[in-house]
């Protein structure tokens, strides 16, 4: 199957086809999910590869340094340091393991890092990542910008509320999953046992890179999980639980998770969330008298502090089953 495709120099910088590329990314995110970018000038592959290099020597740390930056002091997660991913879905057991940065959440003040610097660049961790979030950050407003125009919405809508200068709760995962020991092992246990197990982002949207197949979306209609292809010039950008509140339903937080493989994967991928005071809630262009307002208000820090909590909890945020739903896009809310 064909999957969606946008290219990214039609909405970058000025270009005549410009509305071409807008329709094709609103249809592409109505009607399925989630669409592949491409010449993301600010996010060259050679650049990427040097992020996969130093995922890889941070991943390749003693069990004993990825303690010393284990959550929740740091900023670590994974079976060698005892620390789990929250698992989405009830009952989960996920193989990632991950270094995540944000800087709202994982302030450079207070928090454990990993000292290895980078060999390629010589970088420590918090310059690769915040190098790397200004780089993002370039494709993000981009994107926030096109999602006003492909809509109608008045410019700033969204990218006004989206902070380039670190106020956004936004968060970068290096994520890794060792191999699987056989074909059939990973097979035997996808039952409840999943790379990642099923679930809804909880921010605007994501912009995902993966070097090895493993990532799935659910196609529309929900019958049916889709391979993603990987595809190493490209990211992929999905919609998250914020859009889908914004937007009124219009937009649909993508559900995607990521398999046990028998192969070693890394993915890098990052959230694009709103500033934490932001309050989200159906604008006036998605409601009408035969489409009343169906997401409670909310704001940013709320949303994200109400996820995580019951994920700790072990409440989960997706509801399992053929073929599942995301809990977390449609919480309902007291106050925002
Ligand atoms: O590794 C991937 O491709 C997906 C990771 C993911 O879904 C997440 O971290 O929320
Ligand atoms: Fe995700």
């Amino acid at each position: 199957m064909a999957h969606p495709h946008v290219d990214m120099s039609q909405i970058m910088a000025p270009h005549p086809k410009r509305a071409v590329a807008l329709a094709q990314m609103r249809e592409a995110l109505t009607e399925r999910g989630y669409f592949y970018a491409s010449n993301v000038d600010c996010l060259p592959q050679e650049y990427i590869q040097s992020v996969y290099a130093y995922a890889g020597q941070l991943h390749a740390l003693p069990a004993q340094e990825k303690q010393r930056c284990a959550r929740p002091k740091g900023t670590y997660s994974g079976a060698d340091a005892s620390v789990n991913e929250l698992a989405y879905e009830v009952g989960s057991t996920a193989s990632v393991r991950a270094f995540d940065y944000s800087r709202v959440r994982f302030p450079t003040s207070g928090h454990v890092f990993p000292e290895a610097t980078c060999s390629e660049t010589g970088q420590t961790f918090v310059e690769l990542l915040d190098e790397l979030y200004e780089r993002q950050d370039q494709l993000a407003v981009s994107l926030m910008t096109a999602f006003e125009e492909m809509f109608a919405l008045a410019p700033g809508t969204f990218s006004n509320c989206f902070s380039g200068a670190g106020q956004d709760m936004g968060t970068i995962r290096l994520l890794h999953y060792p191999a699987a020991a056989s074909a059939e092992e990973a097979k035997r246990r996808q039952e409840a046992s999943y790379g990642i197990s099923p679930h809804t982002d909880f921010e605007a949207f994501t912009l995902m890179h993966q070097n090895a197949a493993g990532l799935q979306f659910l196609a529309p209609g929900g019958e049916e999980w889709l391979d993603a292809p990987v595809k190493s010039q490209e990211f992929v950008v999905i919609v998250g639980d914020v859009l889908e509140r914004f937007t009124n339903g219009t937009l649909k937080a993508t559900p995607h998770r990521v398999l046990q493989t028998p192969w070693e994967r890394y993915s890098i991928i990052r959230f694009n969330a709103m500033t934490p005071e932001t309050l989200i809630q159906p604008l006036p262009h998605f409601v009408s008298a035969s489409k009343p307002a169906m997401y409670t208000p909310v704001t940013m820090q709320k949303h994200m502090d109400t996820t995580l909590s019951r994920l700790e909890q072990g409440l989960g945020s997706w509801e399992k089953g053929a073929p599942g739903r995301s809990l977390s896009a449609s919480y309902v809310y007291d106050e925002p």
